[in-house]
């Protein structure tokens, strides 16, 4: 399987560097009108660990998915990535930084072949900006390297499939291809495995660390699957109310009482 030359070399670099921290937010805060959706979240993530970001419903997690890649601009605080301040980049910037989220179904072009998809942004990213002949200018080269990204997540039996016919789990795996593509080295999923059956969620999981030993990426995760977060992360995260209630190892995160008591009902048996 080929490899960019960009890529090889950023990977190198991580390998070197593992454990240090590579993303960082600080005092973050977002409101909505009355409503603090973040308040003061400092969240530290380290080079080449699976960090999930769990919580119930309307803790905050998408939202501080949103002020990491720019989608939403913060009401205060800054995000750090490598070292500089990204604050105030675009989100079109950031993947170029390295800093990825998976695409989400309606950032596909539903039209276009699977294939396609990933080849778009292949050529944008190696070419530097997005032009419309873009399109129509499939030169073999980028075909080649869309075509091992699919591989990796398990499309390549579906290259030519119009985006609009993938089933539901098809297409969250085109959007994690889409975003690798970039050459993240940090990589954002927002509930990759949501809608999922169990062996589908559970092969997603497999894919998912393999991509992450394979590519040495560093994985933001939201998951609402606790087996799934207990099992694959290094650390997790707790958002409560928009605040950040404890960090830690799965086991440590299992023990902590205040956890357990913010996970009403079904949510605290599972953990
Ligand atoms: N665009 C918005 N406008 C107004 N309020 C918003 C907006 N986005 C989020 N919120 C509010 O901010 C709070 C945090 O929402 P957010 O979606 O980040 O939580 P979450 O932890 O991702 O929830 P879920 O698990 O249900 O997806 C909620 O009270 C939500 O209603």
């Amino acid at each position: 399987m080929s490899e960019s030359k960009h890529g090889e070399r950023r990977r190198a670099e991580e390998s070197s560097t593992a454990g240090t921290e590579i993303l960082r937010t600080e005092e973050l805060t977002k409101t909505f009108g009355g409503i603090v959706a973040l308040r003061n979240v400092d969240l530290s993530v380290e080079r080449g660990e699976l960090h999930a970001v769990i919580g119930p419903n309307g803790a905050g997690k998408t939202t501080l998915f949103n002020t990491i890649t720019g989608t939403l601009p913060p009401s205060s605080g800054r995000v750090w990535f490598d070292g500089e301040d990204v604050t105030d980049l675009s989100q079109e910037e950031r993947p170029h930084r390295g800093l990825a989220r998976s695409f989400q179904s309606n950032q596909l072009f539903n039209d276009l072949t699977v294939l396609e998809n990933v080849r778009i942004v292949v050529q944008t990213m190696r070419s530097g900006t997005f032009a419309l002949n873009v399109l129509g200018d499939g030169r073999s080269k980028y075909r080649e390297e869309a075509s091992d990204y699919l591989e990796r997540i398990g499309l390549d039996g579906q290259h030519n499939t119009k985006t609009k016919n993938l089933s539901h789990g098809d297409q969250r795996r085109l959007g994690i291809a889409v975003a690798l593509a970039t050459e993240p080295s940090v990589l954002l999923l927002d509930e990759p495995t949501s809608g999922m059956g169990s062996t589908e969620t559970r092969e997603t999981a497999d894919m998912i660390d393999e991509l992450r030993q394979e590519l040495g990426l560093t994985i933001l995760l939201i998951e609402h699957d606790m087996d799934i977060v207990l099992a694959m992360s290094d650390r997790i995260t707790v958002l409560n109310q928009g605040e950040i209630l404890a960090t830690g190892a799965p086991d440590v995160i299992r023990e902590n009482e205040e956890v357990q008591n913010a996970y009403l009902g079904g949510m605290r048996e599972e953990l």
